[in-house]
């Protein structure tokens, strides 16, 4: 079955818009594993505009404590700076049991494209070496290329790195799914197409990127065999959505009994 692996940045942001500790990045991982995620994922930046390193350690802790999996994606050659001190000296510190090399530049607002593997693989090879030495399984963000040799190609020089999996990057297929018809179908298939290519060249298969609940089932039943899912930003803003009637009656409710001239001690 694919594993779930839930993005808690988002968390992170809106506890940053008012300084201080809520929403606690923390108890939301732990809501999260306790309705039976199978593991956490953080994407610090190097600008720490939302998962900070103090957060990135105290998720480590949990994930340990749980035994469940710890995902740390990042970007290995972006240079340390005040507050963020690279990819690699936080899989030191941290020992996550997944290491996803994602590569993203400061001014992206997210992350937007995986790696030219047969560019890259050869300053990546080092790398997945590095972290496959602390522990870390090594899982490499990828595109899903239109033409099938192309995608043979890519997955075959991503294999030669000595990282174990990729991880699909789904946002062209949250994009067409968004917009259904002929493009949603070619979509699909290019996303099965590299997962064929990846899975024949050895490597186990991740996704993520905007996958949310309506386009998640179409995904996984045209590609089969994916291990794992990494979902976060719907995944927050639909569990907003789901919380809020339940929380607005939560707050009428203290209204009303105050009131009535109730009065509830302060904790
Ligand atoms: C690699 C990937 O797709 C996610 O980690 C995504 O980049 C989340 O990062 P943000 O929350 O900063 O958008
Ligand atoms: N690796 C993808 C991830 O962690 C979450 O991406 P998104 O759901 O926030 O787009």
């Amino acid at each position: 079955m694919t594993r779930l692996s839930v993005n808690v940045n988002k968390v992170a942001v809106l506890r940053n818009s008012r300084g201080g500790r809520d929403p606690d990045v923390v108890e939301a991982a732990i809501a999260c594993l306790d309705a039976g995620a199978h593991g956490i994922t953080v994407h610090p930046r190097p600008d720490a505009r939302h998962i900070r390193t103090d957060d990135v350690m105290a998720l480590a802790a949990l994930t340990l404590e749980r035994g469940v999996e710890f995902n740390l994606e990042g970007n290995p050659f972006a240079p340390p700076r005040p507050g963020y001190p690279g990819f690699l000296a936080l899989c030191e510190a941290t020992r996550p049991a997944q290491a996803t090399l994602v590569p993203d530049g400061d001014a992206q607002l997210t992350s937007d494209h995986g790696f030219d593997f047969q560019r890259d693989a050869d300053r990546l090879r080092p790398l997945v070496a590095s972290l496959q030495a602390l522990g870390c399984r090594v899982s490499l963000f990828a595109d899903a290329p239109e033409d099938p040799a192309l995608a043979t190609a890519q997955a075959t020089a991503a294999a030669s790195t000595g990282a174990q999996r990729i991880e699909l990057y789904t946002g062209p297929y949250a994009e067409a799914a968004s917009q259904g018809g002929a493009g949603l179908i070619r979509g699909l298939e290019r996303f099965s197409g590299m997962a064929a290519a990846a899975a024949a060249a050895g490597l186990g298969v991740n996704a993520g990127h905007d996958l949310n609940q309506d386009n998640l089932g179409p995904f996984l039943a045209a590609v089969p065999g994916v291990l794992e899912v990494s979902i976060g930003h719907a995944l927050i803003g639909e569990a907003l959505h789901a919380g809020l009637p339940a929380t607005v009656r939560a707050y009428l409710a203290v209204i009303d009994h105050a009131s009535r001239g109730g009065s509830i001690p302060l904790a």
